[in-house]
């Protein structure tokens, strides 16, 4: 098969909309959590693959807070761009909304960040290109992904020293 040139898309970012269709409701008839996260999961997969051009492997999710619930007949749109790049680790950034069609109205439901090691063949962290923020906004998301690293660091220590006998 000819392989077909893809329209300019920026590597660090990808956007997905999915259906949600009765199978994803839970017994109150909204679409179950472990549903969007597990899309979450192959979002982010697929932005930080796409951006290392490698497997990679989920290490971390932030926090997920469902801010409201997601309706069966709605479209959700998953808005996923890379934030911060270390050697190995990516931060990807996922903000999810709905659009219910018939009304037309627009809800942000989530935003929640990943973060994905790239792993060569050997199952090994390996390095992944250096990622340079230029836009005024792709600057602001790099330093709050840095200040969400520190956090997460200053977390894990103390509850490290709080859990040591
Ligand atoms: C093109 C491709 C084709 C492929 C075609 C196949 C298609 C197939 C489709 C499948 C689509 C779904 C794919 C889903 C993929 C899963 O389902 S993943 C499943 C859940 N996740 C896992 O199982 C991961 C388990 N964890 C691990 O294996 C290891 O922790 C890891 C991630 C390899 C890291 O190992 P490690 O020894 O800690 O490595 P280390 O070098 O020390 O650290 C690596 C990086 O992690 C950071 N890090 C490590 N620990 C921490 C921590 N506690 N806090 C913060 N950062 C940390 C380090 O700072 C470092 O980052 P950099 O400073 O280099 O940027």
């Amino acid at each position: 098969m000819p392989e077909v040139s893809q329209p300019e898309a920026p590597r660090h970012a990808l956007s997905m909309t999915v259906l949600m269709t009765p199978q994803y409701a839970n017994f109150s008839g909204n679409v179950h959590g472990g549903h969007i996260l597990k899309m979450l999961d192959e979002v982010a997969y697929a932005c930080a693959s796409k951006y290392a051009r490698q497997y990679v492997v989920t290490l971390s999710v932030d926090r997920v807070v469902f801010r409201e619930p997601i309706h069966v007949g709605e479209l959700v749109t998953f808005d996923a761009g890379i934030n911060y790049v270390g050697r190995t680790s990516m931060e990807v950034g996922i903000r999810v909304t709905t659009e219910n069609v018939a009304t037309q109205s627009i809800r942000h439901t989530n935003t929640c960040y990943f973060t994905m090691v790239a792993l060569d063949a050997d199952r090994r962290p390996i390095a992944v290109p250096p990622f340079e923020p230029v836009s005024e906004v792709e600057k602001r998301r790099w330093n709050d992904a840095l200040r969400r690293r520190r956090i997460t660091q200053d977390v894990e220590q103390a509850l490290d020293q709080s859990t040591t006998p």
